[in-house]
């Protein structure tokens, strides 16, 4: 008998990408899946009224067809069923999908056939839900310049990194947790619970999306050789031996940001921000991963 999986999936989302083609795809390597779609709307019922389609039947999968703001928000309906969820990028950037490993359509049906399930924490930021990345102050002005591009995507992203190296500054966080008060001074923190940023940078190492804890890395380049430096162990799996970046576990903190750094979740730029509060989401959700 065939699997039952409920398809998720955002009409509008991504840059041109070719519905048809991927319909394709699917079809052609889902095998054994019975797929029901169910398109989202972009109103703010969306969440209740997947809640429902959840009732309809007792499904195998769920699959979510869209961008990360698509999958954070089917991920906040699911919160407390087990069903594993299968990520089909088709956002214009797809950062949640890239650090699961999926890289594409071919990737994401490949996770779900082979059946790779992870079960991944979930952090709640000051009442917004994080899955697997979330920083001050470097990579969240570049997000922030990206986003506000006319075209998004990679293109916008790698033209919006050159004028954030221009600016590029310090800034001081006070981190608090385990009973103990740090103050550092960084071009960047991230708050990380997966590994990897989109374009396949290493920011996390010894990070495990399902090991309970997150890490707080700090990342204080100075010159242009160290920038290099960094850039290269980013792309080489080698930034455990970098100096300036520095990484902590918690499981709960609380990061104070004086000088009002840019502050990103998930791709998604905050509102500005001086103190964020991290902590446990109490549920995992399984998604079929390749890493
Ligand atoms: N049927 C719909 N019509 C209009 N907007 C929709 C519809 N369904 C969802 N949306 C909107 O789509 C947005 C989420 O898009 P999503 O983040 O998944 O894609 P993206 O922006 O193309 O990708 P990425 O986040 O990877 O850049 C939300 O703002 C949501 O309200």
């Amino acid at each position: 008998m065939s699997k039952q999986f409920l398809y998720i999936l955002n009409p509008i989302s991504g840059d041109g990408v070719d519905r048809a083609e991927v319909n394709e795809i699917l079809s052609n390597n889902l095998y054994g899946i019975e797929v029901t779609v169910w398109e989202t709307t972009g109103e703010s019922d969306d969440p209740e009224k997947i809640k429902e389609q959840l009732k309809e039947k007792k499904w195998d999968g769920i699959l979510i067809g869209g961008g990360d703001g698509t999958i954070k928000m089917v991920v906040s309906a699911v919160l407390g069923t087990d069903i594993p969820v299968g990520i089909i990028p088709l956002g214009s950037a797809n950062g949640l999908a890239t650090g699961f490993g999926i890289h594409g359509i071919s990737d994401a049906c490949y996770a779900i056939q082979k059946g790779k399930i992870e079960k991944v924490d979930l952090w709640d930021i000051n009442g917004e839900l994080c899955i697997h990345l979330s920083d001050f102050g470097f990579n969240a002005g570049l997000v922030k310049k990206s986003t506000t591009m006319e075209h998004r995507g990679m293109l916008a992203y790698a033209k919006s990194s050159l004028e954030q190296l221009r600016e590029m500054k310090s800034y001081t966080f006070i981190i608090k947790a385990d009973g103990t008060e740090e103050e550092v001074t960084a071009k960047m923190l991230v708050v990380a619970n997966g590994n990897r940023y989109g374009t396949g940078a290493m920011i996390n190492p010894f990070g495990k999306v399902g090991d309970g804890k997150f890490e707080v890395v700090t990342v204080d380049p100075e010159g242009l050789d160290e920038i290099i430096g960094l850039s290269f162990a980013m792309f080489n799996d080698a930034l455990e031996r970098v100096a300036h970046v520095k990484c902590r576990s918690f499981d709960k903190a609380e990061i104070e940001n004086p000088d009002g750094a840019d502050f990103q979740i998930d791709g998604e730029v905050m509102p500005p921000t001086d103190c964020v509060k991290i902590e446990a989401i109490p549920h995992k959700v399984n998604f079929y991963c390749l890493e």
